[in-house]
């Protein structure tokens, strides 16, 4: 079942006053989210997904389309339909947005507040939600007093105050330090797993979608040029996804050799395919460029080869082992990405 449907999304801004200087932030999006995946929208900065985003909750009202969360169209929605609807759709942001002049227990009861839960109830929820996130002894401190990592954590409890099914998350890391980025990361996937919370995240960071999406999408000029779950779009051997997880920073050609980016996943990871096909075929297998790493998805690795020209058996033999095999190309703007993060 999807939490999330996108139909047809379009979203334009207009200079005030100037019809003729449009910029076309989403450009015809589909976008459909299964109940429990970890979605991640990767592009790099303008290329629309904030936007994307802001129209799944209605901060921004699409201009065509429409948007289903939980098989509500929020787009068909009066005032009154879509404040009740905000409430099963959490959002964490990229600078926190915490009140600084309440506690961080005040700043997780706002959310309840706002949507009339009487103040006992509100004191044990609030209390229920810091532990759920790790502060349980942080509930008196201001937002001054805390670490970044911990200033996230509030604004994650503050999201899932209200019980949402559906998390969206906007850059929720990308003001963390690496190891910080890593614990609230690893909170997000436990609150995943514990609550079956949907989570929509948006990001530049190719780790981000390398440590908890199981599905993911790559957005330039506002379009998806590529989506699906991470194990499928791994099956493809063009996928610029793909190559932005494991960036093969190699030569595309070697004399006397075939070059080919060889992806394997799930199983495929970690059989001794290359020592397998050298010791079958006798012949010398270059390993140029690779790596197996565990993602979220699954376990895969991608590897640049160059084997002996002339002979197709060992990239057949390959190919019916699991693997598969792309021509090496020029790196793609995400596989540099991929590369420096
Ligand atoms: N309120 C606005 N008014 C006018 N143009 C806007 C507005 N918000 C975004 N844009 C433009 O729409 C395009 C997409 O912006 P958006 O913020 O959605 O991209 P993004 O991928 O989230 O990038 P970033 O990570 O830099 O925020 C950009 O060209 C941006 O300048």
């Amino acid at each position: 079942m999807y939490v999330i449907e996108i139909a047809g999304l379009r979203k334009t801004y207009r200079a005030k006053g100037r019809r003729d200087r449009a910029v076309v932030a989403v450009d015809g999006v589909d976008l459909s989210v299964a109940e429990g995946d970890v979605f991640g929208v990767l592009g790099q900065s303008g290329a629309g997904k904030s936007t994307l985003l802001r129209c799944v909750n209605m901060l921004e009202r699409p201009d065509e389309g429409t948007v289903k969360v939980g098989g509500v169209d929020l787009t068909a929605l009066d005032r009154r339909g879509l404040r009740e609807a905000r409430h099963g759709i959490g959002m964490i942001h990229q600078h926190f947005a915490l009140l600084s002049s309440r506690t961080v227990a005040g700043n997780v009861a706002f959310a309840l507040e706002v949507t009339g839960v009487p103040r006992n109830e509100r004191r044990e929820r609030v209390a229920e939600l810091l532990e759920l996130v790790g502060l349980g002894g942080r509930a008196d401190a201001y937002p001054s007093q805390l670490s970044g990592g911990q200033k996230q954590r509030v604004g994650i409890a503050r999201a899932l105050a209200a019980r949402p099914k559906v998390l969206l998350s906007d850059e929720a890391t990308s003001a963390l330090d690496p190891e910080t980025t890593d614990s609230i990361l690893r909170l997000l996937l436990d609150l995943n797993q514990r609550l079956n919370l949907t989570i929509l995240l948006i990001t530049h960071e190719m780790n981000v979608v390398k440590r908890i999406c199981r599905s993911a999408a790559v957005m330039r000029d506002g379009r998806f040029v590529e989506s699906g779950a991470i194990t499928d779009l791994l099956d493809r051997p063009d996928s610029e996804l793909a190559r932005g997880l494991f960036p093969l920073d190699a030569p595309t050609s070697l004399d006397g050799h075939t070059v080919v980016d060889v992806t394997v996943s799930g199983d495929g990871a970690d059989a001794p395919l290359l020592a397998e096909v050298a010791r079958r075929f006798d012949i010398d297998v270059r390993i140029m460029a690779g790596s197996v790493e565990q993602l979220a998805a699954t376990r895969a690795g991608r590897f640049r080869l160059a084997v002996p020209a002339g002979d197709d058996a060992p990239l057949n033999y390959l190919s019916e082992r699991g693997a598969r095999i792309g021509r090496p190309t020029a790196p793609s703007p995400i596989e540099i990405q991929g590369a420096a993060s």
